[in-house]
């Protein structure tokens, strides 16, 4: 597959998947979440591969969820994710971000996400379901979706409970607030926080300890992290079809639009 969203590199052992998308602050399309699935895939099958490093070009974010700009009432605009789609890429948004989060859960070697800017909305659960992070001095995190009219109510709300734990989990979510870094390492949701400008040798640091180790032993440690969590999968799923028939509504739209307009949105007609 030639890559249009993403730049693929592997070098001594890595793997590395840089969102390529710097007009929109690294926000993903249907294109984009297939091409990460591609490379993730053949990232598992190289046996040259020992960790596999996600993040996003320059120094503004990692990733800011979906691209806005594509998303109509049908969930997002096929149509204008690119002229050639095919394969998973015909499918609608929230079914590639579910199989890319199954993904880096499932490929038995450890990803770690370099988070060097803004990781919001369904950016930031791609951060949140990767194995280790570490983050840049300017890191921002963040949940987006009640502001813009989306949600993830399967591995992006019930996992990021086990990892920061109910109360905060629901205050992100609920409230949409912006958390440095510094937040984010007091909340357990990054492992280390760097200068910027030593973000790059930290995680090759960390990437040539992981490839120093049992490449057995770490898959096996993966699969028992995930056991525990394992049956959230069914959860996520139906949290997706919820979320395909939400997009057609209203009320979503009304969040799309706002932000895109930048304006506050007006839900008050759409309470119960
Ligand atoms: C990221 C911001 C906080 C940055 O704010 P700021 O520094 O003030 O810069 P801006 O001027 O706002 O942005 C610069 C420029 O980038 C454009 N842009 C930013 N983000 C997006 C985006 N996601 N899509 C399209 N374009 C984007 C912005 O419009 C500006 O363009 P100009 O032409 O220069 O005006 C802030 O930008 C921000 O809050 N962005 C929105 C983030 C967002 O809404 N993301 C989606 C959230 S949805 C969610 O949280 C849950 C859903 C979910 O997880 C999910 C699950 C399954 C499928 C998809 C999703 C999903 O994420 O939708």
């Amino acid at each position: 597959m030639n890559f249009e969203d993403i730049i693929y590199e592997k070098y001594e052992g890595r793997a590395k998947i840089t969102i390529n998308r710097p007009q929109k602050l690294n926000a993903f399309t249907n294109q984009t979440l297939h091409e990460m699935i591609e490379a993730l895939i053949d990232a598992w099958t190289d046996k040259s591969v020992g960790a596999v490093i996600l993040t996003g070009v320059g120094d503004r974010a990692f990733c800011t969820g979906g691209d806005q700009s594509i998303r109509s009432k049908d969930g997002y605009a096929i149509e204008e994710s690119g002229e050639g789609f095919q394969g998973l890429s015909k499918l609608p948004l929230s079914n590639n971000h579910s199989l890319l989060l199954q993904t880096i859960r499932t490929i038995p070697k450890p990803v770690i996400a370099m988070v060097n800017g803004y990781a919001i909305g369904g950016g930031h659960v791609i951060h949140v379901v990767c194995d280790l992070t570490v983050a840049s001095a300017n890191a921002i995190f963040g949940q987006a979706g009640p502001r813009v009219g989306s949600f993830d109510a399967g591995y992006g709300s019930a996992f990021l409970a086990r990892v920061v734990g109910e109360k905060k989990a629901r205050e992100i979510w609920y409230l949409c607030e912006k958390y440095t870094a510094q937040d984010a390492l007091a909340m357990g949701l990054v492992n280390r926080v760097v200068e910027q400008d030593r973000l790059s040798e930290e995680v090759e640091k960390i990437c040539d300890s992981l490839i120093s180790k049992s490449p057995t032993a770490l898959a096996a440690l993966k699969a028992s992290f995930n056991a525990d969590t394992e049956s959230m999968w069914g959860i996520h799923t139906v949290a997706g079809l919820a979320l395909n028939l939400y997009y057609n509504t209203d009320e979503a739209v009304e969040g799309r639009n706002a932000f895109m307009e930048k304006r506050p949105p007006d839900f008050k007609k759409f309470r119960s």
